[in-house]
């Protein structure tokens, strides 16, 4: 028969700076990077539903300052209608209230960092450092056709901004990739495949970070 226990705690020391701007609360952050349509959002909400993580998606929360009327609306709007990478200290301050307001401890930042500058300015402003980065790799024909199918009225899933995000994300955000890959960080996925079959290589990754694990005991 099975039993129920709490999993082991995974975060280290090395992973989370205790002094980061949620005081001394211990946080698990995974960055989740990929190029356009590469699926990130699908399996960010498989990994909630089954390792009770926050979602946090850097282009949601954008999107969202664009609806709520705030003085910057226009400026993101704009740059996100030309695939273009808007300000660190918006997104960051967007992320850092997201985080600051919910009580969990693990969160899964899904499209950030998407450059350097990205990246430099969140580990400096919040002393946060990922436990890892998870890579969803795909081919751009396949995340072309993924983006022109997605339908859900985006205003930058048009082939011509479309291939101004490919060529940001080679630009700009495949160095990020490399930077955490020098430092071992990355998990990379092969993203081309089925949605269940790409959570299915999702889950082995996050095996540890179950909030329960089943102990099978001889009876
Ligand atoms: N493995 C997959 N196979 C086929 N279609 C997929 C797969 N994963 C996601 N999709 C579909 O592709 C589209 C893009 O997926 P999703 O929104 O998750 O990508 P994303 O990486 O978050 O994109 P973006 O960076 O533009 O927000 C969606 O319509 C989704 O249903
Ligand atoms: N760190 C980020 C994340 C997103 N954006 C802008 C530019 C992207 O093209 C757009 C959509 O993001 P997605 O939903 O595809 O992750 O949002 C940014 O400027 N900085």
């Amino acid at each position: 028969m099975g039993t129920v226990v709490d999993a082991p705690a995974v975060v280290t020391e090395k992973e989370v700076v205790a002094e980061n701007m949620l005081g001394d609360k211990k946080v698990t952050v995974v960055f989740v990077l990929g190029g356009p349509g590469s699926g990130k959002g699908t399996q960010c909400s498989n990994i909630v539903e089954h390792f009770g993580f926050t979602h946090l998606s850097a282009g949601d929360l954008l999107r969202a300052e664009i609806k709520s009327g705030s003085e910057n609306g226009t400026m993101i709007e704009n740059m996100i209608k030309e695939g273009k990478i808007v300000p660190s200290e918006v997104t960051i301050k967007l992320l850092q209230q997201a985080m600051i307001k919910n009580e969990n401890d693990k969160f899964l930042i899904d499209g950030f960092p998407r450059n350097e500058e990205n990246r430099a300015a969140f580990e400096n402003v919040t002393k946060i450092s990922p436990a890892f980065v998870l890579f969803f790799n795909c081919s751009e024909e396949e995340m072309e056709r993924r983006l022109l199918g997605r339908n859900e009225g985006r205003v930058d899933d048009n082939i011509e901004t479309i291939r101004k995000r490919f060529k940001v994300f080679v630009e700009s955000s495949l160095p990020v990739i490399e930077y955490y890959d020098a430092k071992d960080k990355v998990k990379k996925i092969d993203a081309a495949k089925p949605i269940p079959e790409v959570f299915e290589d999702v889950k082995a990754i996050f095996a540890p970070y179950a909030k329960y694990v089943i102990i099978y005991q001889a009876t």
